[in-house]
């Protein structure tokens, strides 16, 4: 591929090629990445990375020898409504502050959606380090997440009895087996998680030492119930888990006492609210934090002093990207019947954009090409962030995005869209 460097008087055209980066460059690659996002790893942290760009599918932007930009693919199965599919997920995406504006994120990118046909992913998904990147790429975000605060210096405020079966603390090596299928219950409702494998819960989850956290303790792991069946049957399993760290507070350096909460799962809202009563209540701390939590998170809801439980900040969580709409709109449940003409625009994957007719319901969906008249336009990146269930199309419509054809449309897709939970990802890569 040829790009052009726009920036500058004199045209300089230089050759740019992407092809797979073998394992004897990632040493190279890692020196591109950290030189990119202005990082100095300690050698644990390098040696994770190394591991995770290994586990990749790697591209990298050659100019002659020399590497210039960099995008990497996780191989995840992640939850949609009513099942789960194989997606690419991107990270490690990069360019050399010399070769930026010059179309070679735009180069990778092509060649990420032509591996996920040839690997049979129809979705692509990511964490975006801005905002603004790949919308004109397709992707939509899915899911959004909220930072909660709680101030933890009293005792949590609530409006229901937590569940009163006793909580215990397990050690990190044995949590992975304890709670893998509690975490597997939970992805059957939520759309938007990755399978964990062992690996991924030793090394992501449960990692002892985190830069991001270096003053907080390892990672701790309470759990409740395991001992009973499951609502629903199943091996017995915990109805809920916390995984946290810790900070005391020290009166001589004036810092208050943290508790970071990383994962809060639980099968009923009692049993979450039993959690949040623990993780308020642990002496020495003044303050829970729990960035990412789920949009609907029942705290919200069951949390009696709203100035006690505070929503800190709001943001897109996971964006993602339809590569084969008609696999992916075809894989997922429906709530509600719908039969509606759709005028896509993909400008990066043209074979994507036309008219297409879909039929969904309870008994599954048909998408089709079609000469009928549009009922909806839309482009893919909005498509993307309605999939599973997260965002909807009528407010597409009041914010000019999506334009409607035939009145209530957007409505009639939204309600066979929605899912009982909203989507939610746990997991960044
Ligand atoms: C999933 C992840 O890994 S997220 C991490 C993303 N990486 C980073 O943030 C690291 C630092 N940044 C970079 O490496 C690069 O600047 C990148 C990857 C963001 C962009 O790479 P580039 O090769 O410069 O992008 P490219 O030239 O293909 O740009 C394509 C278009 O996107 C726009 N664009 C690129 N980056 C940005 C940005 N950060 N904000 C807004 N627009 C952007 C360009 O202006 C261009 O628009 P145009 O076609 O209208 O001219």
């Amino acid at each position: 591929m040829t790009v052009r460097n726009r920036r500058v008087s004199v045209r300089i055209v230089t050759t740019v090629e992407f092809h797979t980066l073998p394992e004897a460059h990632v040493d190279r690659a890692l020196d591109h990445a950290h030189l990119v996002f202005h990082e100095t790893p300690e050698e644990k942290t390098r040696k994770q990375h190394r591991d995770l760009l290994l586990r990749c599918e790697r591209i990298g932007a050659y100019e002659g020898d020399r590497l210039v930009g960099l995008a990497a693919a996780l191989p995840f199965q992640l939850s949609v409504p009513g099942g789960e599919l194989p997606v690419a997920g991107l990270t490690f995406v990069s360019v050399a502050p010399t070769h930026r504006r010059r179309g070679v994120l735009t180069g990778l990118l092509d060649e990420s959606a032509r591996r996920c046909a040839v690997n049979g992913q129809p979705l692509s998904v990511l964490w975006a380090s801005e905002a603004a990147i790949y919308g004109r790429f397709g992707f939509g975000p899915a899911t959004g997440a909220y930072s909660v605060e709680i101030d933890s210096t009293r005792p949590l405020d609530l409006r229901l009895a937590p569940d009163e079966r006793p909580l215990r603390l397990v050690a990190p090596d044995e949590a992975p087996a304890l709670l893998a299928a509690a975490h597997s219950a939970q992805r059957a409702v939520r759309a938007g998680r990755i399978a964990r494998d062992e690996h991924w819960w030793r090394e992501e989850v449960l990692r002892e030492e985190d830069e991001d956290y270096k003053e907080l303790s390892p990672p701790r792991v309470v759990v409740l119930g395991g001992d009973e069946v499951p609502p629903g049957g199943g091996a017995p399993r915990p109805s809920g888990y916390a995984v946290y760290r810790t900070r005391g507070g020290n009166e001589e350096l004036r810092t208050s006492g943290l508790v970071q909460v990383t994962e809060l799962e639980a099968d009923t809202p009692a049993v979450a609210a039993s959690l949040w009563r623990y993780l308020v209540s642990i002496d020495l701390t003044g303050q829970v934090r729990a960035p990412g939590r789920p949009l609907d998170d029942p705290l919200l809801l069951f949390a009696a002093d709203r100035d006690q439980v505070r929503v800190t900040d709001q943001s897109p969580a996971l964006w993602l990207r339809l590569t084969d709409p008609a696999t992916a709109l075809t894989a997922r449940s429906w709530a509600a019947p719908v039969d509606v003409v759709l005028e896509v625009t993909d400008v990066r994957l043209p074979a994507n954009a036309g008219r297409f007719r879909l039929t969904a319901g309870p008994a599954g969906a048909t998408y089709r090409p079609t000469s009928d008249a549009a009922e909806l336009a839309l482009d893919i990146r909005e498509l993307g962030a309605c999939y599973l269930g997260g965002a909807e199309l009528t407010r597409m419509v009041l914010a000019g995005l999506v334009t409607e054809h035939s009145p209530g449309a957007a409505a009639r897709l939204d309600a066979a869209l929605r899912t009982t939970y909203l989507p939610h990802a746990t997991d960044g890569f």
